[in-house]
């Protein structure tokens, strides 16, 4: 068969988007596990830190799946979702759409400029759970929040929230990021183990000054990427309750890739959500020829390349310098 896809990136988050819904493919589960496997492979296939697929929604504008790169399928991705969200909207030729995803129906908005020349789109990172049977996580307690565990390191603070795939947080200076600590604990977390079972996303937060932070993320299913959309907002989260942001300010967040912003906002309820504010770029469009049985055997036709990447590039050079003189 023929597919066609855009690959495209938030935050240098990369991801291959295949639009089920208006070219009518039908793939079993099998199928969109086999696609992960054999396309995002870097080295044998195209080249991604997952597949978004576009569906059709019963309820609302549109439905987004996400798998990641080891086939795995995770139940949010907040750069994806700007992605996903970005082709609906143009799709659509709408300024606001609800998407549902695997637990939760949430708003993406077209939402000015992230930088000159790069359209930003505002997608919605909810529910927020703190609840250690949400991710899960099992250390006999309930919940996590800025302490040791003892299993992991004895000495760096972690919490944990599901928002509502799985993260594991630990905020802390230069040293912090440089320690390699974190290669060791998330793979660790990311194997067989007793303590998350499903695995968990773990970042490392480095607080630059009130209203700015560094997040670097080792995602599960894929490894460190270049940044992780919803571990940049439960991350932010964190830094509010610890006191080092604020509720509904903007807080710029830096990562590999790029920089987005966030807003923590907490409800009457008592409930929070966040924004997550960012670009959803195109870097180019292409055909696959292929079989569904076997993947991995594919052919990329008619690449044409988007020329929205510049300005994007531009937005990169600036954040390198940033981070070099800030983190590194
Ligand atoms: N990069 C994503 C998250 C993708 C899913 C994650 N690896 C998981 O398995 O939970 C994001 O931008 O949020």
């Amino acid at each position: 068969m023929e597919l066609k896809l855009i690959k495209g990136h938030g935050s240098g988050n990369d991801f291959l988007l295949i639009d089920e819904w208006t070219y009518g493919y039908i793939f079993t589960e099998e199928n969109r596990h086999d696609l992960a496997l054999a396309l995002c492979n870097r080295e044998t296939g195209i080249g991604a830190d997952g597949i978004v697929f576009v569906m059709e929604s019963k309820h609302a504008d549109a439905k987004m799946r996400i798998f990641n790169s080891d086939g795995s399928e995770a139940s949010m991705c907040g750069n994806g979702l700007r992605l996903h969200g970005r082709y609906v909207l143009d799709k659509l030729r709408r300024d606001e759409i609800l998407v549902e995803t695997n637990k939760a129906d949430l708003y993406v908005k077209r939402d000015g400029e992230v930088y000159e020349g790069v359209p930003a789109y505002r997608v919605e990172i909810s529910p927020v759970l703190f609840d250690l049977d949400a991710l899960p996580m099992t250390i006999g307690k309930d919940r996590l929040f800025n302490e040791i565990v003892p299993e992991l390191s004895d000495d760096i603070r972690f919490s944990a929230v599901a928002v509502p795939n799985p993260h594991l947080i630990a905020v802390g200076g230069r040293d912090l990021i440089a320690s390699g600590e974190q290669k060791r604990i998330a793979e660790m977390l990311n194997g067989e183990n007793q303590i998350t079972p499903d695995g968990v996303n773990v970042s490392f937060v480095h607080p630059i000054q009130k209203g700015i932070i560094y997040v670097r993320t080792f995602e599960r299913g894929v490894g460190f990427t270049n940044a992780c959309g919803t571990a940049m907002s439960a991350s932010t989260l964190t830094t509010c309750q610890l006191g080092l942001n604020e509720l509904e300010e903007p807080v710029v967040v830096y990562n590999n890739g790029g920089k987005v912003r966030c807003e923590v906002h907490q409800h009457e309820t008592g409930r929070y959500s966040i924004d997550l504010i960012g670009n959803g770029t195109y870097m180019f469009e292409a055909v696959v020829q292929l079989d569904l049985d076997t993947p991995g055997h594919f052919q990329l036709k008619d690449q044409k390349a988007f020329t929205e990447q510049t300005a994007y590039g531009q937005l990169r050079k600036e954040v390198e310098l940033y981070l070099s003189e800030n983190v590194f």
